[in-house]
């Protein structure tokens, strides 16, 4: 079965610059230039996190042209709280924009959830079904939940909502292949104590990745786990592009993680080879990590702003905590009227 990108859409709020954010005191000088990130999208309004997805969702399906009785399913991916306690913001993301009758179902997969999500949903239009499928992701990764500069030090996160509409009959860019693979020895590096740890946190304390990260990295050293970390992306590589029977060589652009710039060279480029401008970097480093979206927003910017050309390939990678690892090539089939600069 052949899979397409008939639609993809992203809204992002206002950016704010890494100097303004130092100049209010959110991070240190040292922090902002390490990562090298210019500025991160920050919704002040506040806007429900499932309202971004909408937004992104209605771009999307008007570029697909695609009817809501035609879409199967709705997956909506997300990391951080949604706005409501048990609720469903997939349900909401269907009623303000397709209003039919479908799953509606949230996905959780951490950082790799939005391309988690594409993936579950080949697999729901190939096994049961259907024509379509429209893909979310939106989070707000507010204080004093979250900081979005010193929770998970070494990324940075965003806001923002992004959607993606699958395709059986075509669209603007093939899915050539899709590979999710993972490795739950990695699941302690985000994880607070024991499995019966202390539950989710109530407290106002924002969210700390830091501490359980050190922990477990000074248990199996640094080199090791980076060692893992790296393995594992480069399995998912290695089979999306036997998947696509494409070469490293053939890719034309690299769609990577919204990683600051250190982690992204340590995790991505200094072992793909490849300089930061063959990548979505000039992009994510305006934004910052979206969690789920970072895949599809960096794919809406690419097509949206003249930058993809018939015949050029795009592999696309993502990385969850857990951790698991996607990769796909995307073969552009045709432009998409420029709306970005
Ligand atoms: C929790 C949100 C989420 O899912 N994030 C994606 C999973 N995290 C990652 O892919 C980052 C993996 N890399 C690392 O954690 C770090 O680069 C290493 C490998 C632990 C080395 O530490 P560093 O020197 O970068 O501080």
């Amino acid at each position: 079965m052949d899979l397409y990108l008939a639609g993809v859409g992203s809204w992002l709020p206002p950016a704010r610059t890494a100097a303004e954010a130092v100049r209010r005191g959110d991070c240190d000088e040292v922090t902002a230039s390490r990562s090298e990130v210019a500025s991160v999208t920050i919704d002040e309004e506040p806007t429900v996190p499932a309202e971004m997805a909408v937004r992104a969702a209605r771009t999307a399906l008007a570029q697909a042209g695609c009817p809501p009785s035609e879409v199967a399913v709705v997956l909506h991916a997300y990391l951080y709280d949604q706005g409501n306690e048990l609720w469903s913001a997939a349900s909401y993301v269907q009623r303000r924009t397709l209003g039919n009758d479908c799953p509606a179902i949230g996905v959780q997969q951490v950082s790799n959830g939005g391309m988690a999500a594409i993936h579950l949903a080949a697999g729901y239009l190939s096994g049961w079904g259907g024509r379509h499928a429209l893909v979310t992701t939106a989070d707000r990764f507010a204080a004093p939940g979250f900081d979005r500069w010193r929770s998970d030090p070494g990324t940075v996160y965003a806001d923002g909502g992004t959607a993606v509409v699958l395709s059986t009959e075509g669209g603007f860019a093939r899915l050539a292949s899709l590979v999710l693979v993972g490795d739950s020895d990695l699941e302690g590096m985000h994880r607070r104590g024991s499995a019966r740890g202390p539950g989710v946190h109530t407290g106002t304390r924002p969210v700390d990745l830091g501490t359980p990260k050190r922990h477990f990295v000074a248990e199996r050293g640094n080199a090791a786990v980076l060692r893992q970390v790296v393995a594992g992306q480069q399995r998912a590589m290695t089979a999306a592009l036997e998947q696509a029977g494409t070469e490293l060589g053939e890719i034309d652009w690299f769609v990577l993680p919204h990683f600051g710039l250190r982690r992204l060279r340590l995790n991505y480029l200094n072992h793909l080879r490849v300089d930061a401008e063959r990548t979505n970097w000039s992009f994510s480093r305006t934004v910052g990590h979206l969690g789920a979206g970072d895949q599809a927003a960096s794919l809406t910017h690419l097509a949206t702003s003249g930058r993809l050309r018939p015949g050029q390939r795009v592999l696309v990678m993502a990385v969850g905590a857990g951790f698991s690892w996607s990769c796909g090539v995307v073969e552009v089939l045709r432009e998409l009227p420029s709306s970005r600069p």
